[in-house]
């Protein structure tokens, strides 16, 4: 981080705003409610500053919106940017409790409705100073658009939303399965759990997407798999394959065979938790729509649904 240190531009504000939203839940997410969001959040993820320095970090309190300047931007692959924003100083650590996404808000020039989008951090919750999420880019995209605009010094406000309680242990088994940039919570849970010692659930995780390009965070995800081979798989499908890397991956969608062959037996297992996370159709197809256009779980359906699994043992981003 230390890189990028002198371009910190100092000015975080915290803006008054009385309200919070909930996500729909809706990947695709253009409706929100208004709800109570959740406030406390261990600050346990890896980093490793000096012990005398992490005695003397602070949590954020994501009092209403909190504007942060951006530090640095990169494109990560064709339609993929990772965002780094300062927080207010080098002591300041998110704080926020697996799964937290931050909504984003901005007025467009000329607009009268602000745009509001929640995108999840992909920096550890005990990173001092900064940051950091990776944001894909759609046609005409209202909310990935202003991400993708924006250079370093520009800002934008942030509230926290919090997406999904997780326990340490409370499960004993947990499948992950994303498409495209729907794994960003994922690998926020996925450290979370690795990264706690004293936290003994086994993933699997099943990331899918259209090309090998496409694949978000798989340096990241190869490490933890060699880390910790015991406690956490990781299955890559990609649709589009090349000769180049035919054989390397599964090929095609997330289909009840692949699930079938890669998730843990539920009969083996005290309690599991599945995590269904990327854009509708796919949420659709392994675990059944969401009702309420997004707003809640909806009944479970899809290949897990013929899997067996019931529906609280299924949770839909
Ligand atoms: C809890 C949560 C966390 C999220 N975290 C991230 C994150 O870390 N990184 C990230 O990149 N995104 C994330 N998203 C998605 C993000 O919030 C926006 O939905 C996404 O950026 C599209 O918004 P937009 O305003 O750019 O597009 P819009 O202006 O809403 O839509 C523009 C066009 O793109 C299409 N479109 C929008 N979303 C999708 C989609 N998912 N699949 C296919 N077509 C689509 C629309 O149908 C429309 O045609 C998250 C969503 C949720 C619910």
């Amino acid at each position: 981080m230390s890189a990028i240190r002198p371009l910190r531009l100092a000015g975080v504000a915290a803006v008054g705003a009385t309200t919070s939203y909930s996500a729909s839940h809706y990947w695709n997410t253009r409706f929100f409610h208004f709800n109570t969001v959740h406030a406390e959040a261990p600050a346990s993820l890896s980093v490793d500053p000096p012990s005398d320095a992490r005695a003397t970090l602070k949590k954020m309190t994501w009092k209403g919106f909190t504007e942060l300047k951006l530090e640095k931007a990169e494109m990560v692959n064709h339609n993929v940017k990772k965002l780094t924003f300062a927080l207010p100083d080098d002591q300041s650590i998110s704080g926020l409790a697996p799964i937290t996404s931050l909504l984003t808000r901005h007025t467009p020039e000329g607009a009268w409705i602000p745009v509001i989008r929640p995108y999840t951090p992909i920096s550890a919750n005990d990173q001092p100073g900064y940051i950091t999420f990776m944001v894909k880019k759609y046609p005409n995209g209202k909310g990935s658009g202003k991400m993708h605009s924006m250079k370093p010094g520009d800002s934008l406000h942030f509230r926290q939303l919090h997406e999904f309680d997780y326990k340490p242990n409370e499960y004993s088994a947990m499948t992950f399965i994303a498409g495209g940039s729907g794994i960003t919570p994922i690998y926020q849970l996925t450290r979370a759990i690795l990264d706690n010692p004293e936290d003994k659930t086994k993933i699997a995780l099943v990331y899918a997407n259209n090309s090998e390009e496409d694949i978000l965070l798989k340096s990241e995800f190869d490490t933890l798999a060699q880390k910790f081979p015991d406690r956490f798989n990781r299955t890559y499908i990609v649709s589009k394959t090349t000769p180049e890397n035919e054989g390397a991956y599964q090929q095609g969608y997330v289909t009840k065979a692949i699930l079938s062959q890669l998730m843990p037996h539920k009969l083996n297992e005290r309690n599991v938790k599945v995590l269904v996370s990327g854009p509708p159709p796919m949420v659709e197809a392994v675990a059944g729509a969401k009702g309420g256009f997004g707003w809640t779980q909806g009944s479970l359906g899809g290949i897990l649904g013929e899997l067996g699994y019931v529906k609280d043992e299924v949770h839909k981003f």
